[in-house]
């Protein structure tokens, strides 16, 4: 295998440092701090594309910070859509019971957009995954949640968890479900001439 370059990864996410490993693209991870707030009305799609964006632009201005000098940097953003709302990192339990809730015997999108910037030019892609969830009983919703698997996630969920057990299947990608679409992540690299194999 060819020696690849290093680019700046702006995330704290552990499964989007895992998975930029998998495709084997050294990286120097730090995280930019942005206001996370959802505008007024806007859509689900508007939302994970700004932020990851915005993540993506923050971390180009403070890169810096690193002491390191790569030529590239990537960001992304993930948001669980169910009944027409954005749901992000559940707060408490009653929070993730009404998430996982929603999920119980139905499908719901969950959005990940990645943003891969070279300082001059910011590229974004939005990829959408529809999770089919099979009934869930308010015992196992329960369960689920004491495992505390729930709360540092997007929707409450992790489908490289315990959730594995929830999920009958997916329309989409599995790695964007993750956090992190490999596949377009590999696309949008080779974009800007990285040398993705
Ligand atoms: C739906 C789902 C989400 N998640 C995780 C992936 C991300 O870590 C997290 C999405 O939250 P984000 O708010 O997109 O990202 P983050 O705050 O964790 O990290 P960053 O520093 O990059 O902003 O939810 C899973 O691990 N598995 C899943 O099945």
């Amino acid at each position: 295998m060819s020696s690849k370059p290093a680019i700046f990864l702006a995330s704290n996410s552990p499964r989007r440092r895992e998975l930029l490993t998998q495709i084997g693209v050294p990286f120097t991870a730090f995280a930019p701090d942005i206001d996370e707030t959802p505008f007024e009305s806007e859509s689900a799609a508007d939302y994970v594309i700004r932020m990851a964006k915005e993540k993506a632009e923050a971390g180009w201005r403070m890169r810096n910070v690193t002491g390191e000098n790569h030529s590239l940097l990537l960001a992304a953003d993930t948001s669980v859509v169910a009944n027409g709302n954005i749901l992000g990192k559940p707060i408490d339990a009653a929070d993730a019971m009404a998430m996982l809730s929603n999920y119980s015997g139905q499908s719901h999108e969950v959005m990940t957009a990645v943003a891969v910037t070279n300082g001059k030019q910011t590229v974004v892609e939005n990829v959408v995954t529809s999770v089919y969830f099979r009934h869930l009983s308010e015992t196992e919703i329960r369960q689920y949640i004491e495992s505390g698997e729930p709360f540092d996630k997007a929707g409450g969920y992790g489908i490289q968890g315990l959730a594995a057990l929830f999920v009958s299947h997916l329309e989409g990608s599995y790695t964007g479900v993750m956090g992190l679409p490999l596949f377009e992540t590999g696309q949008l690299l080779a974009q800007f001439g990285y040398p993705i194999l």
